[in-house]
């Protein structure tokens, strides 16, 4: 069972602070959004919780049955669905998967060929992503985060690029792969969140 635990948690650049003194417990089962206005410091915060930057000050812990997981292994326990993380652009959809699966174990052992069929891309699979559409990009980089057997999942704006048919998918597939899980969505738009039962405005922690 994971557990996160921020605690006076801040971050600043240079001389401007981002958010300070947050403090914030969430356990598997937790669905968080975290909104604010453009340049509010939404996706600076989920990069502090996956490890990818620093905080200045504060603290940030994982634990898992009980013993604290070092910071250098956090990213064993998460995936992540971000604008600013690059796909394998030179890989064909299948090897994009394979490469993807080679680091994470799949969700439920997941086949590749299952999840292209769930990620409506069965059209595609000898294409390099490159080619792939902004959207097919998207729904590809949702369903890589979302099936990786992981108990923490991080989405910043997840329905960029998506039409309705690719939002009315996003709905279905986090109400069905959410549970038990530690889910945290960045977003200004509600139906991305609508789900989530703890908000966090960040414009609360200037
Ligand atoms: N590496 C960096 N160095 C200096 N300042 C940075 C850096 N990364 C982000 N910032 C600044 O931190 C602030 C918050 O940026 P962030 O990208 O976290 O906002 P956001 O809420 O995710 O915005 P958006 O809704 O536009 O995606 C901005 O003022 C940004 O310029």
């Amino acid at each position: 069972m994971l557990k996160i635990h921020l605690h006076e948690a801040s971050k600043r650049f240079q001389y401007e602070w981002i958010f300070k003194n947050l403090n914030l417990q969430l356990t598997q089962g937790d669905a968080l959004a975290i909104t604010g206005g453009n340049g509010s410091g939404k996706s600076t915060l989920l990069k502090c919780i996956s490890g990818a930057i620093p905080i200045s000050s504060g603290k940030i812990t994982f634990e898992s049955t009980g013993s604290q997981i070092p910071e250098t292994d956090w990213y064993k326990h998460l995936a992540v669905s971000a604008p600013y993380l690059e796909l394998p652009e030179e890989f064909t959809l299948t090897e994009a998967i394979d490469f993807h699966f080679k680091f994470k174990k799949p969700l439920n052992r997941t086949q590749p060929r299952d999840l292209i069929e769930i990620l409506y891309l069965d059209q595609h699979v000898h294409k390099p992503v490159s080619q792939f559409s902004s959207g097919m990009k998207q729904r590809l980089k949702l369903g890589l985060a979302l099936f990786s057997d992981v108990p923490l999942i991080l989405l910043d704006e997840p329905t960029s690029n998506l039409d309705k048919k690719g939002i009315a998918w996003y709905a279905k597939l986090i109400e069905t792969y959410r549970s038990n899980r530690i889910l945290i969505v960045c977003s200004n738009e509600p139906r991305e969140y609508e789900f989530c039962s703890r908000r966090l405005a960040l414009e609360d922690f200037k």
